[in-house]
């Protein structure tokens, strides 16, 4: 069985707007228990996860420089959003009996351990699932590109984006439903057709790093194993 799996060590980032369900803001705790049992249904395969995870179903920094406000506080506040969803999926992925340990690029003790890489390898040595929380740390940027970074830290074979459509596109598909999905694309295709699902530095850093990208549907359950086996519904994005 084990022999089949495609990557035996993977960051997933698991969008944050995605976990607030059909709810207009906040967490449906009952995607969070779905989400975490499809990564314990991963970690079954004895695949090794971490997880980025989004902040967007709380807030994002742009939404405050849109209405005139600064844009380095509203990524902060972003930032804060995103631990309080690894908190909620620690929660989650717990009651499937997933050792679970959170680390904040933003140093907050009373609440979760601080990020470095080193304690991140210990705790992934160990068997933990890890959730990086806090995205990079810093403005400016997404936690897509969190994804990338630790991705490249972790030593991952490849980054999964866990998103709310099933793959790349010509166009946005949610604006175009007549875009044509693509099964297979090399990172300079996703820049250079401008293809937004991920940001531009992102993409980039995975490209520099050789990492492969893999965009699939959050929302189909079991999804997440079924690529992890060689199946499933998925774009790849490789070199
Ligand atoms: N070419 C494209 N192919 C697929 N999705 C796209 C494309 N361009 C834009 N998108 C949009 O990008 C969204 C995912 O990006 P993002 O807002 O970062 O979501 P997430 O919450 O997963 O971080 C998709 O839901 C989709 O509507
Ligand atoms: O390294 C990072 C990651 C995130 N953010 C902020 O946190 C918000 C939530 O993250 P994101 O939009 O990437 O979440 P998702 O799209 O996955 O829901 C962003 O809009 C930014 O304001 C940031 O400033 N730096």
């Amino acid at each position: 069985m084990t022999s089949e799996i495609r990557y035996r060590r993977v960051l997933l980032k698991v969008s944050g707007e995605a976990l607030m369900g059909s709810q207009g803001f906040g967490i449906d705790v009952a995607v969070a228990d779905r989400i975490a049992s499809d990564i314990a249904e991963a970690r079954r395969l004895g695949v090794e996860i971490s997880v980025v995870i989004g902040g967007g179903n709380i807030f994002r920094g742009v939404a405050v420089a849109s209405k005139g406000g600064d844009r380095v506080t509203g990524d902060h506040m972003g930032m804060l959003g995103t631990v309080i969803n690894a908190l909620a999926l620690r929660t989650s992925l717990t009651k499937f009996g997933i050792d679970t340990i959170v680390l904040s690029a933003i140093a907050m003790p009373e609440i979760c351990e601080s990020f470095s890489q080193r304690t991140a390898l210990a705790h992934q040595a160990a068997g933990r699932v890890v959730i990086f929380a806090g995205g990079t740390g810093n403005p400016f940027f997404t936690t897509d590109s969190a994804g990338a970074l630790r991705a490249a830290e972790m030593g991952a074979a490849a980054l999964f984006k866990g998103t709310q459509v099933d793959g790349i596109y010509s166009e946005d598909p949610k604006r175009n439903p007549d875009a044509t999905r693509f099964e297979r694309l090399t990172h300079d295709e996703v820049l250079g057709r401008g293809l937004a699902v991920m940001d531009i530095a992102a993409v980039a850093l995975a490209r520099e790093n050789h990492i492969p990208i893999v965009v699939f549907s959050i929302h189909e359950k079991g999804e997440f194993a079924k690529i992890l086996s060689g199946a499933g519904r998925a774009t790849i994005v490789s070199d």
